[in-house]
């Protein structure tokens, strides 16, 4: 079975979340499944806050209504992938460059059901170079604080977020403490957001695999 097939499998899942109002979506190939089914079932929504102009898009072509964050106020849910997940439900997110609206929608959300194909799922957070958003004026100075904490930026050159801000792709990361990495990079100045999801991480975790889905809840 192949990879997107398991993504598939997660986002049909996390159709049983769904209750009626307003939800948040995230962005991503396997959100895009998610899109496409929520679909089937718009006429029990009442809208959707989308977290990139890519999602947006697709939502818009399905004549699901797209509402802006700041009218809609607290939303019951929000569903979106992940680039890897530890244990607790902590998060890398950014490898499709939409973490800083990502991580304003999920924090306006009251749960959040991630969803992924089972290989997002790591014992220790860090395989996956972690996104880091920053202003393009500060890449250099934060590309060097990023060196200082131990890690390999590299710029995503040819990229920009939908914000006008550029991202710098972290290896070699080693992630002990992934709430106090999250506090520390975010901190550093000319940082949008780094991709650490820890203190609003997922409350749920649909993860989609040749045998079906399994699901584990934060604690
Ligand atoms: O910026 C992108 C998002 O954080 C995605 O949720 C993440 O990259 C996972 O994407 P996919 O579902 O395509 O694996």
């Amino acid at each position: 079975m192949n990879q997107d097939t398991m993504k598939q499998r997660a986002a049909e899942a996390a159709l049983d979340y769904v209750e009626d109002g307003l939800i948040g979506v995230g962005t991503g190939s396997t959100v895009n499944h998610f899109i496409d089914l929520l679909a089937t079932i718009k006429e029990r929504i009442d809208g959707v806050v989308s977290s990139s102009e890519a999602s947006t898009a697709r939502l818009n072509e399905h004549g699901i209504p797209v509402l802006d964050l700041n009218i809609a106020g607290e939303l019951a849910l929000y569903v979106d992938g992940a680039d890897e997940s530890n244990h607790q439900l902590q998060l890398i997110k950014g490898g499709g460059g939409a973490l800083t609206r990502e991580k304003i929608v999920a924090a306006a959300s009251r749960r959040f059901v991630c969803i992924a194909d089972e290989s997002k799922l790591v014992e220790r957070l860090g395989r996956f170079p972690l996104p880091v958003e920053v202003i393009p004026m500060a890449r250099s100075y934060v590309a060097r604080e990023l060196v200082n904490l131990g890690g390999t930026p590299v710029w995503r050159e040819g990229f920009v977020t939908d914000n006008g801000n550029l991202i710098l792709d972290v290896r070699d990361l080693e992630i002990r403490e992934p709430i106090g990495l999250e506090q520390e990079i975010n901190a550093i100045a000319g940082v949008v957001t780094v991709g650490l999801f820890t203190r609003r991480g997922a409350d749920v975790l649909i993860l989609g695999g040749p045998d079906g889905t399994r699901t584990l809840t934060a604690n």
